[in-house]
């Protein structure tokens, strides 16, 4: 099996980019590491500070964005970082050509389960117009996320995956934990266009809007509904999971807008959920948006937005869609 950095090269990604996706595999590679060893190296559990989100962070979500900071930032590849669990942007090095935006540990809430969590990430250019010894601001990152180079998640499974597009389709390794390689094991990921799966979390049902109750309510009705086929439902509490899942055999995964929380009424994060998410699906050849314009398309205005997410397999996306007309 090959490995990740003979592959990217025969894509004709550059070296930069290169050094910079492998620098943040080596921080995964120790998350994956502390996530494994779990109770054993005291790393369950809460801290007793919150993000800038007002989310009680927990001490693996502090550990793995300090790896993930520390490693990026000294690199020499990365110019500044955002990420969930820092109120405003880093900076460093200032020759670096590359911004990156992540979410270090996404499933928080399934750590002390055992369950599945994972790393999301995606990477933008420094704007043109900065030169090497400006200040890179917030602003720099408010870059559609069509203008990505690269985005993927690292799973923390029963196998550590990476799933990675440098916008010639996805491909996914997984980690060999004897050497320490990512080795690729699918060289071209496709989405079905039809599925019969959905992802939603059912328990905010209440607060949907009128589109949505339809069209889940349609969904629920199988056989005999309009649909006339029966449908399954699948909710991992970790969008990585939900997407890993997609990627491999399709279906559709929405957190859709919520009319009860108007402080609130979105979850899910533009710039290092949706965006880098956006990409993969994409790139899959399934279909990704708020329901009202593809997430790729928007303009963040702030560098923790939240944004409805609608995503998966085409045509499910689209009778979806077709609903919120
Ligand atoms: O707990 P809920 O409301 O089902 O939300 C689950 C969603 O929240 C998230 O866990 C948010 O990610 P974080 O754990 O990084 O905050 C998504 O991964 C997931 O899809
Ligand atoms: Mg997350
Ligand atoms: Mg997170």
């Amino acid at each position: 099996m090959r490995r990740l950095a003979p592959v990217l090269r025969e894509d004709g990604v550059e070296l930069d980019l290169i050094s910079l996706v492998r620098t943040i595999l080596a921080a995964c590679k120790d998350i994956s590491f502390r996530v494994g060893q779990a109770e054993l190296s005291g790393v369950l559990g809460s801290t007793l500070d919150e993000n800038i989100q007002g989310e009680t962070q927990k001490k693996l979500d502090v550990l793995s964005n300090q790896l993930l900071k520390d490693m990026l930032l000294e690199s020499g590849f990365v110019r500044a970082i955002a990420s969930e669990e820092e109120d405003f942007i880093v900076e460093g090095e200032h020759g670096g050509r590359f911004l990156v935006a992540f979410d270090p540990l996404d499933g928080s809430s399934n750590i002390d389960i055992n369950s599945l969590t994972g790393t999301i990430f995606s990477i933008l250019p420094v704007p043109d117009n900065k030169l090497a010894g400006d200040a890179i601001t917030e602003s720099d990152f408010l870059q559609p996320g069509r203008n990505q180079v690269a985005s993927g998640y690292v799973m923390y499974g029963p196998s550590t995956i990476l799933a990675l597009t440098t916008g010639k389709g996805v491909k996914l390794y997984t980690l060999d934990k004897t050497h320490g390689s990512f080795l690729l094991t699918n060289e071209n990921v496709s989405i079905p266009e039809e599925t019969q799966e959905f992802a939603i979390n059912a328990s905010n049902q209440h607060s949907w809007q009128a589109p949505m109750q339809r069209y889940v309510r349609d969904l629920l009705d199988g056989k005999n509904g309009v649909r006339g086929k029966r449908f399954n439902m699948r909710w991992v509490a970790c969008m990585v999971g939900d997407v890993h899942r997609i990627l491999c055999r399709g279906g559709i995964f929405t957190y859709p807008v919520h009319t009860d929380n108007q402080a609130q009424p979105h979850k899910l994060r533009l710039l290092y959920e949706a965006n880098p998410m956006g990409l993969l699906i994409e790139q899959a050849g399934g279909l990704v948006s708020t329901g009202e314009q593809n997430i790729l398309d928007i303009q963040p205005t702030e560098l923790h937005q939240r944004v409805p997410v609608i995503l998966g397999s085409k045509q499910e996306v689209q009778v979806c869609l077709g609903y919120h007309d």
